[in-house]
């Protein structure tokens, strides 16, 4: 390691320790609050909450102080509002505390869109003279308590002052997550629909295989049910139940596994063209790339449908079979029987 860059190193350990002294506040003694203030605490941040009633809320490590929330935002020049969007309104008065601040919106919705505006550009509405972040939104309380961040490290940070945003994600990194920088206050909306979101890279893969899956029996109902039918007055409605759903499903997931090399074979044709593989794909292709896992899986639960269907046709021409070999057996048994009868009947005349 060269001098500069060990000069580098404890410039930025130095800068480290400055930043873990600093102090931060959290409004709202709630979950969420807690867990946060707790883990900055852990981290080597002076934590201070505020609360509506500082001395009730016990059960909070040594060190860490529970004032009101006037006195608690006098102590930071970065507060976290870990308190939902329904009562932020007492936050109009503080305006003056507030004044220039940097306020942490960490708050979510029960509802997708649930207000015209999202929570953050609402709070600035009610704080104007404050610099808003949002972030910290997808992380839960619990995985923040019980340290289990690995699924889940990615904060999404957004806000209109790039030097708020950039300490909110200090912050972010300290206590182990992986900021990820959105934009705008304007991106606020989106970040807080996330948590809403189930699911969202399945909605494409499943959307697609169902109508795949309609296209390709409409296609076989009308070849081998009605056309017969039409044609030859032949009744091939039992079809329906094994026969035409097994030819649907390899076909299926056989497309389906051609649509999940397909993105990448596109990928490398747009990065050949383009002659640099730093430039960003379209969006279309990058959502179409990020689900392909999910459509390798939905293209899997096919083939395996197709294989228990194979399994079940055995069966089913074997129960043919023997009922068939039962008549035939009934059938031969009662003709052995007539000739016999007549022998006898022959013999006695
Ligand atoms: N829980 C979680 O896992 C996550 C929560 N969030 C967000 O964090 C915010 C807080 O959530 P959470 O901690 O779970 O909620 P809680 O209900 O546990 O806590 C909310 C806190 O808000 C404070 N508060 C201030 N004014 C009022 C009021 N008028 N009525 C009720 N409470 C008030 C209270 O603190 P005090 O009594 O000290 O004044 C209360 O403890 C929400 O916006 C939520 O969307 C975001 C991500 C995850
Ligand atoms: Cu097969």
């Amino acid at each position: 390691m060269g001098k500069s860059s060990l000069k580098e190193t404890s410039f930025a350990m130095n800068m480290n320790s400055v930043h873990s002294r600093e102090t931060v506040c959290v409004f709202g003694t709630g979950d969420f609050g807690r867990s946060l203030g707790n883990k900055m605490f852990q981290c080597g941040y002076s934590v201070v909450f505020g609360s509506r009633n500082p001395e009730l809320s016990g059960l909070h490590p040594k060190g860490i102080e529970v004032l009101s929330y006037k006195e608690a935002a006098q102590r930071s020049d970065l507060i976290i509002i870990a308190i939902h969007r329904e009562h932020y309104n007492f936050l109009i008065e503080l305006a003056e505390e507030l004044q220039g601040k940097i306020l942490v919106d960490i708050s979510n919705n029960l509802k997708i869109n649930q207000y015209p505006e999202s929570n953050a550009e609402y709070l600035a509405e009610l704080v104007p003279g404050a610099k808003i972040v949002k972030a910290f939104n997808t992380i839960s309380a619990w995985a923040l308590q019980s340290g289990t961040l690995d699924a889940s490290r990615q904060a999404f940070v957004c806000g209109d002052d790039k030097e708020s945003k950039q300490r909110v994600m200090d912050i972010g990194r300290t206590i182990g997550l992986t900021p990820m920088d959105q934009g705008s206050l304007k991106a606020a909306k989106e970040i807080e629909n996330y948590p809403l979101q189930l699911f969202p890279m399945w909605k494409f893969p499943l959307y697609l295989s169902a109508a795949l899956c309609v296209f390709y029996f409409v296609y076989c109902l009308l070849r081998e049910v009605i056309y017969p039918y039409i044609q030859e007055e032949k009744d091939n409605t039992f079809f329906l139940a094994i026969s035409i759903p097994n030819r649907i499903f390899p076909g299926l997931a056989l497309n389906l596994l051609a649509l999940v090399y397909l993105p990448g074979i596109i990928a490398a044709i747009l990065q050949l063209y383009r002659g640099t593989k730093y430039s960003r794909f379209p969006n279309w292709l990058d959502h179409w790339m990020l689900c392909r896992k999910q459509l390798g899986l939905v293209a899997l639960a096919f083939a395996f449908l197709h294989v228990m269907y194979t399994l079940v046709i055995p069966i089913r021409h074997y129960v043919r079979w023997k009922w068939s070999s039962r008549i035939i057996n009934q059938v031969t048994a009662e003709r052995q029987s007539r000739v016999s009868e007549c022998l006898m009947l022959g013999s006695l005349k």
